[in-house]
């Protein structure tokens, strides 16, 4: 028996069966980085694929992504070897509750225990953000990452491939600024200081999947998330048609992207951040590596005013990031009797 901390309400249990018809758009990007990638009529019609994928699902999967595969190898194989090592050597790069990066295995989302570990650090070293989520006048919190001793190569593998993805998280960002009409450089200033972070995911077997999930159901809060997954699969989004959830199909090579609340928010509900979970499965253990694109911590939140009419006012009252992100990072850390902070919470009432 899993322990009772993992069970789901038997409404958020995962169904046995899997729907997997109609998944996610694919999106191949190669006339990004082909010799033709300045002709406007290609950049166009890749423009508009992103633009629907974004406003239809929320969620689309790339490949012809320009990112080294042997980065993603090497953070892989790093990853492993990590997760691999006994609970006791893992937990010498524990985070606590100052710093939030480093070896996790008591995530709960949404006030349940995830069934996974996880491991955090960020592109930048170090990261500044507010100390505490109370909003205002505070000196900064330094944080800086976590390194484990094993294996050797840890920190320049992953360090590499946040750099390598942070290249198309950008290129992604510009041409969802292009889908709504914006300058392809609109939204780059926000992140003049970023928060980024990227999380190593570990999801061991679990005996009984069918009671617990890996992560439960969540929206993402920053602006973008690139992620990889391994050939195992388990993410799962809810299909905006029909609420149902429907199964992303790993593909070889391919990153999995998402519009997160931040894009929600500027867009004023143009394009949606769309709930996802994770189901894990008795017999295999599975890796997923999401990159989150994230603003500077000073960033005020809101729609952008180019995007508003007259007919369509702001639909949420502006909030500060780094205080957005400390209270989500404050109330991951332990089970709460009450939801975190949401982007609904911020919503102008009609
Ligand atoms: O493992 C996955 O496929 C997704 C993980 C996820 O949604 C997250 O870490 O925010
Ligand atoms: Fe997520």
């Amino acid at each position: 028996m899993v322990d009772s901390a993992f069970i789901q309400a038997s409404e958020h249990r995962p169904k046995v069966s899997i729907v997997e018809a109609g998944g996610i758009p694919l999106i191949d990007l190669s006339s990004l980085n082909s010799s033709n990638s300045n002709d406007p009529e290609s950049l166009s019609g890749l423009v508009a694929e992103i633009g629907a994928a974004c406003k239809d699902c929320g969620f689309f999967q790339v490949i012809n992504h320009g990112v080294p595969l042997q980065l993603q190898e090497r953070i892989e194989s790093a990853a492993r070897k990590f997760f691999a090592l006994p609970l006791e050597e893992k937990s010498k790069v524990r985070r606590d509750e100052e710093n939030p990066l480093g070896y996790y295995d008591t995530e709960h989302t949404k006030n349940v225990r995830d069934w996974k570990e996880v491991f955090d650090f960020t592109l930048e070293e170090p990261t500044f953000i507010p100390p505490s989520h109370e909003p205002q006048g505070q000196e900064l919190q330094t944080l800086n990452n976590r390194w484990p001793h094993y294996p050797p190569e840890m920190r320049e593998a992953c360090i590499e491939y946040a750099r390598g993805v942070e290249k198309l998280a950008y290129k992604l960002l510009e041409l969802i600024s292009l889908s709504l009409n914006l300058p392809a450089d609109r939204l780059k200033g926000f992140f003049k200081g970023e928060t980024i972070f990227v999380r190593l995911n570990h999801y061991p077997p679990c005996p009984e999947p069918h009671l617990a999930l890996g992560v439960g159901r969540h929206k993402d809060a920053g602006a973008l998330t690139v992620l990889a997954q391994d050939d195992v699969g388990g993410l799962e989004v809810k299909r905006k048609a029909d609420g149902e959830w429907v199964r992303v199909k790993p593909i070889p090579n391919s990153y999995v992207i998402n519009v997160g609340d931040i894009i929600q928010v500027w867009s004023n509900d143009k394009y949606e951040s769309v709930e996802h979970r994770v189901v894990v499965n008795s017999q295999k253990e599975r890796l997923s590596i999401p990159f989150f694109l994230t603003p500077a911590f000073s960033v005020m939140v809101k729609p952008l005013k180019e995007l508003l009419q007259e007919d369509d006012p702001p639909k949420y009252k502006e909030f500060n990031w780094g205080w957005f992100l400390k209270s989500r990072k404050d109330s991951n850390f332990k089970k709460l009797g009450v939801e975190n902070v949401q982007i609904y919470h911020f919503r102008v009432a009609e």
